[in-house]
Order: C-alpha cells, then structure tokens, then sequence
C-alpha cells in the first residue's frame, strides 16, 4: 500500500443541464488496494466513474495521476493512463472465443494477418498471472461461460492492457455464492498484484470482504473515505442512507453549504 494515491480526484463537479450530480468530490485510488465506491441509487456512483473514464467532461475539478496533473477529455486518454472500466452488462460478444473477445479492437496483427498464437500466449499468461484456472479452453464461445466466467474474462481483458487503475462496476451482482466468492478472490489478487481497484458495490459483505478503502457517496457528495478496518457495516448503512454517521463524527450536509471540511486527505474522514 502506498501512501501517495495513483489516482486523485479533487473538487469535482457535474451536471447534467439543471440537475447537479457531483458536488465537490474528493477521491482517491492508491495502488495494491482495492477501494469501494458505495451509494444508493442515484448517488453518482456511475456519473463519478465515467468522469475517470472520460466519458463524461467534468465541469470542474482537478485530476492528479501518479503525482501528476492530467486531463481525461476520452476514454481514449483514460486508456493511455491505464484506466479500464469493467462494466456490469461485461460487453463481451457471446459468439466469439475468449481470445478473441480479449482482443477485440486490439488485435494483433502479423503482416495483415491475425496473430492468433501470440494472442492466445497472452491470453494464457495473463489469466494465469490471475491464477484463473476455471476456465477450460481459450477457445471456448463466451455463450458457454458461467457469469463467474465470464466476469473472469472480463476482469481479465482489462487487466491485459497494462492498467494500472481497474473500476470493477457490481462485478459479483449477478452471481451466486461461490461465483461471488471466485471472483471477490481475483478482485483481491488484482490489487496484490500491485494495481489499483475500484469497486462499485450494493453489497456489503462484498465490500467488507475485499475493500481496503471504502467511499461513500450521498446525493452527489463524497461524504467519506475511511479505512474499512475503521467503519463498521452500520456506519457505511448510515452514510450511504443519511449520508452522516454520529457514530462516526461525520458531519457531512448533502446538498448543503460547507458540509465537509476541505481535507482531502487520502482516508480522511469528510
Ligand atoms: N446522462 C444523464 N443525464 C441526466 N441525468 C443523469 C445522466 N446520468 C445520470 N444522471 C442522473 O445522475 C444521478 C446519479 O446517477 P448515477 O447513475 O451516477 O448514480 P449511481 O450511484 O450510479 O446509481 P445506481 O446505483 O442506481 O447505478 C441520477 O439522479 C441520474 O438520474
């Protein structure tokens, strides 16, 4: 764990024509950790990580990655830092292979042919650098996959492309236990292997199993990033509910003026 995070974000603020969705955010993702991103429906979950993504211009705010300054205008520029983004719905095409679905878009090439042996050598390598032994063949049609697989898959081709910072949006909401517990396992994994994760979660156990970090967002406002080992459950139920904890001493007022005091601090309490 480092103390300096890779990813930074301060005073970010969004809107979509009237409506203010993000207020002031402060967030941080440190490498070899996995940070939980918590919040009922509509907090600004989703509207926060297509601002990292890019695919959302922030209307104010700054980024700092690795210690420095940067600007995110496409997920382009996202990519080129090392940002990928599991979604929920995993976009994977259900009639290719594995390999082919971790490649897509990105393929190699020799000559002006594929380069299948070279695509499949990384495939194996990089699933087995997640220690995933679950899957059969490489060849296999994704249709044929198990969800737990196929977030697998996922998880695994956005970690192929040298990310550094990888957002996981509800990878286990669709699974059962064992799945969930698979794929919580390789959550973890990512961040011993020194990557920085994100986890978008309506499930607490989850986060308390696999977190590091946890932030809270509340009607559009960061009002916590805490250490997991310093909440408990009901106090992250409170912040996500009330956005405030008394328990906790947070004293933070969505949607109100000067609610959170101005420390940014990595693990800081808002
Ligand atoms: N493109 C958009 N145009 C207008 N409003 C939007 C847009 N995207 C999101 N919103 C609004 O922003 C608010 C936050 O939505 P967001 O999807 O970020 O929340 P969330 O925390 O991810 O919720 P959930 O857990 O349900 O996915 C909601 O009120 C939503 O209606």
């Amino acid at each position: 764990m480092s103390a300096t995070p890779l990813l930074e974000l301060r005073g970010i603020d969004k809107s979509f024509g009237p409506v203010q969705v993000l207020r002031d955010v402060a967030f941080a993702a440190h490498a070899g950790e996995v940070t939980a991103l918590v919040g009922d429906n509509g907090a600004g979950k989703s509207t926060l990580v297509k601002c990292i993504s890019g695919i959302h211009p922030t209307d104010a705010g700054e980024f700092v990655f690795d210690g420095r300054p940067v600007s995110i205008n496409s997920p382009r520029d996202a990519a080129a830092l090392g940002i990928e983004v599991v979604y929920q719905d995993l976009a994977l095409c259900d009639n290719l292979d594995i390999v082919q679905n971790m490649f897509l878009g990105r393929e190699k090439r020799s000559g002006i042919v594929l380069d299948e042996p070279t695509m499949e050598q990384m495939a194996a390598e990089t699933l087995a650098g997640l220690s995933v032994r679950t899957v059969k063949s490489l060849r296999q049609h994704v249709s044929s996959l198990s969800g737990g697989q196929r977030q697998t898959v996922a998880i695994a081709k956005a970690v192929l492309w040298n990310s550094r910072l990888v957002i996981l949006d509800e990878p286990t909401a669709a699974l059962g236990v064992a799945q969930t517990a698979q794929v919580l396992e390789l959550v973890r994994r990512l961040a011993d292997n020194g990557l920085a994760v994100v986890l978008i979660s309506h499930n607490m156990n989850d986060v308390f199993a696999v977190s590091d970090r946890i932030a809270a967002l509340y009607l559009g406002q960061m009002v916590a990033q805490v250490k997991t080992t310093d909440i408990t459950h009901s106090q992250v139920v409170e912040l996500i509910t009330a956005g405030r904890s008394g328990s906790l001493g947070l004293t933070g007022e969505p949607g109100g003026n000067g609610a959170a005091p101005a420390d940014t601090t990595p693990g800081a309490v808002r």
